[in-house]
């Protein structure tokens, strides 16, 4: 589909209620109804029209007006709006029971006018909503208004120091000061890209590394409220990107970088305030281990210690090194903390193999016929030790696959086991043979009622391969050790979200849920039956949106 036609689709298919273009002040209009095209740096006009008859942006990589859809996938195109909402038509049926909005963040805007950014992860964020009703769907999208962001657009450049992307100083004195302000965290981002969580309060927030990071946000309009400002005095600049978060608590983990360890914290709902539940201390290596996410089970918290550390001379690079802001340190080995959550104290630490994982997927107790507590179990989207997939999501490589070339690194469910009797070693093996899922594996979810329990199923994003990014939704049977995949060709589908039916008894009973990004340039919300896996529903958006990072639920009381 291309723009000129989206004004025809939307009136009589999408219904739009609100939207807002880029031109207004990102993008210099060339003359009415024509655009620079943003990510070229050329001067190539192209005519588009939106469903309003007013310009909007064709973002393009290519220097000459041709068909994009052959050359750059929307899923790594910067979104064509800033806002959009309005009602999908939909094919197939959306379940009456399933009312509620989910949403999904993730970065959405790679380039301020014709500066490109590098890496999937340094984009600003995009909201992304579907609203169920009554067998209803309403969808939209919005920019989250951060402090980067609104910096960014005002002054037409980076201003914060991103992922990767750092202020170009104009001199020596313009970096030395900005390093000043890195230690403050005044000039660190707050470009809260990666996530969205319901507090038990009500309050949805939008997270990333950053602790200033956590925006608040309303759920219907999407639009930016402020800042969570945590009230306690903890300190530190960076946190989890992937809190636990129960309608009874939120826990994180802040690593702390001077005396190399994490906090492991707790916050109530209808609080700002994170209280300590005690601290574990690195075992090894001159830096913590990054933590994006960790696992928790009914009793504990499991604090990893990855090779991969936090790099504070990377840190302050003004360019990104290979693996960021990290460093692959195999000689600080590997470990698995496990913190009694009522008491702080540590009860298991263990020496694992070298692992690398982005998420875990879930952790439970093992116990003996007495109810003794005999191990852990904690599964892992893995990536076999190997930490190049970091780089392997620099956009110049997403946006290279020509349906040939099979450039994802392995990846595999790596099932943890912790002893709980002393044993100084924790084993690491497959969950499932990984050719079950491609050897592709990210991007996981699990029916919440079982956080913490022993589970049988996980949906995630596998391989069909050749491929540079994970391209099928798979649902994991760990019991069985099969996966069964969703794939269509070309497309590539966001992370896989489990919603359970209310009143379910069966782990997956429930609906799945992700956006397309399709080949031509499309998009479509996609429902499939969590059980039978099949498709129920499938919504065509009037634009394909960019990939997004994680969602979540929020049920219509
Ligand atoms: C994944 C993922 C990437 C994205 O990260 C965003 C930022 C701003 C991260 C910044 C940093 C680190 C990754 C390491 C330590 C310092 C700091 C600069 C805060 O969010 C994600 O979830
Ligand atoms: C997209 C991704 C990690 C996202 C982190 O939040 C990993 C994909 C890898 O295969
Ligand atoms: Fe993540």
């Amino acid at each position: 589909m291309d723009s000129l036609s989206l004004s025809g689709i939307c009136r009589h298919q999408f219904l739009p209620i609100t939207m807002l273009d880029f031109n207004q002040s990102n993008h210099r209009i060339e003359k009415a109804g024509f655009v620079r095209k943003p990510e070229t740096g050329g001067l190539t006009i192209t005519q588009v029209a939106s469903p309003l008859r007013r310009p909007v942006i064709v973002p393009s990589l290519d220097n000459e007006t041709v068909d994009r859809r052959d050359r750059n996938h929307v899923a790594w195109t910067s979104v064509r709006q800033e806002r959009w909402e309005g009602e999908l038509v939909v094919q197939g049926e959306i379940p009456l029971w399933l009312k509620g909005t989910y949403l999904r963040n993730g970065p959405g805007l790679w380039h301020i006018e014709d500066y490109n950014f590098r890496h999937l992860f340094d984009g600003y964020a995009t909201l992304v909503k579907l609203q169920f009703e009554n067998g209803i769907l309403i969808a939209g999208h919005r920019q989250i208004e951060s402090e980067a962001y609104k910096a960014a657009r005002k002054n037409k450049k980076v201003c914060f120091r991103e992922f990767s992307e750092v202020p170009k100083y104009e001199n020596f004195m313009a970096y030395v000061g900005d390093i000043a302000k890195l230690f403050s965290g005044a000039s660190l981002t707050d470009n809260a890209n990666t996530g969205v969580v319901k507090l038990g309060d009500g309050r949805v927030v939008c997270l990333t590394e950053t602790q200033k990071g956590s925006l608040v946000i309303d759920p219907n309009s999407l639009e930016t409220l402020g800042r969570l400002e945590y009230s306690d005095s903890l300190g530190g600049l960076i946190h989890s990107a992937h809190p636990i978060v129960t309608d009874a608590e939120f826990l994180t983990l802040l690593p702390d970088l001077v005396n190399p360890g994490y906090l492991v914290v707790r916050m109530e709902p209808g609080t700002n305030e994170r209280k300590v539940i005690g601290r574990v201390n690195c075992r090894n290596g001159p830096a913590p281990g990054w933590v994006h996410s960790f696992p928790v089970t009914e009793h504990y918290v499991v604090v990893p210690e990855m090779p991969l550390r936090y790099c504070a001379q990377n840190l302050l690079r003004a360019e990104p090194t290979p693996l960021y802001k990290f460093e692959w340190r195999p000689e600080s080995k590997a470990f698995l903390h496990v913190m009694c959550k009522a008491s702080g104290k540590i009860v298991a630490s263990v020496e694992v193999p070298l692992f690398v994982t982005f998420h875990f997927i879930n952790a439970y107790e093992e116990e003996d016929e007495d109810g003794r507590g005999t191990a852990i179990i904690a599964d892992c989207c893995e990536h076999n030790a190997d930490a190049t997939i970091l780089d392997q999501l620099r956009l110049q490589n997403l946006r290279s696959f020509n349906g040939k070339d099979d450039l994802l690194p392995d990846a595999r469910v790596g099932r943890f086991t912790i002893p709980l009797d002393g044993s100084p070693y924790g084993k690491l093996e497959s969950a499932l043979e990984p050719d079950e899922h491609g050897r592709g594996m990210d991007m996981c979810s699990i029916n919440p009622t079982k956080l913490g329990k022993k589970y049988r199923y996980a949906y995630a994003c596998g391989a069909q391969r050749p491929c540079h990014f994970p391209n099928t939704l798979t649902k994991l049977d760990l019991v069985k050790k099969k996966a069964k995949n969703w794939h269509e060709a070309g497309a590539v589908p966001s992370e896989p979200f489990f919603v359970a039916r209310p009143g379910a008894t069966e782990e997956d009973d429930g609906v799945v849920i992700s956006l397309i990004s399709e080949k031509n340039g499309n998009g479509y919300a996609l429902l499939l039956d969590g059980s039978t896996f099949e498709e129920i529903a499938r919504a065509k958006l009037p634009y394909g949106l960019p990939y997004g990072l994680h969602g979540c639920w929020v049920p219509k009381e």
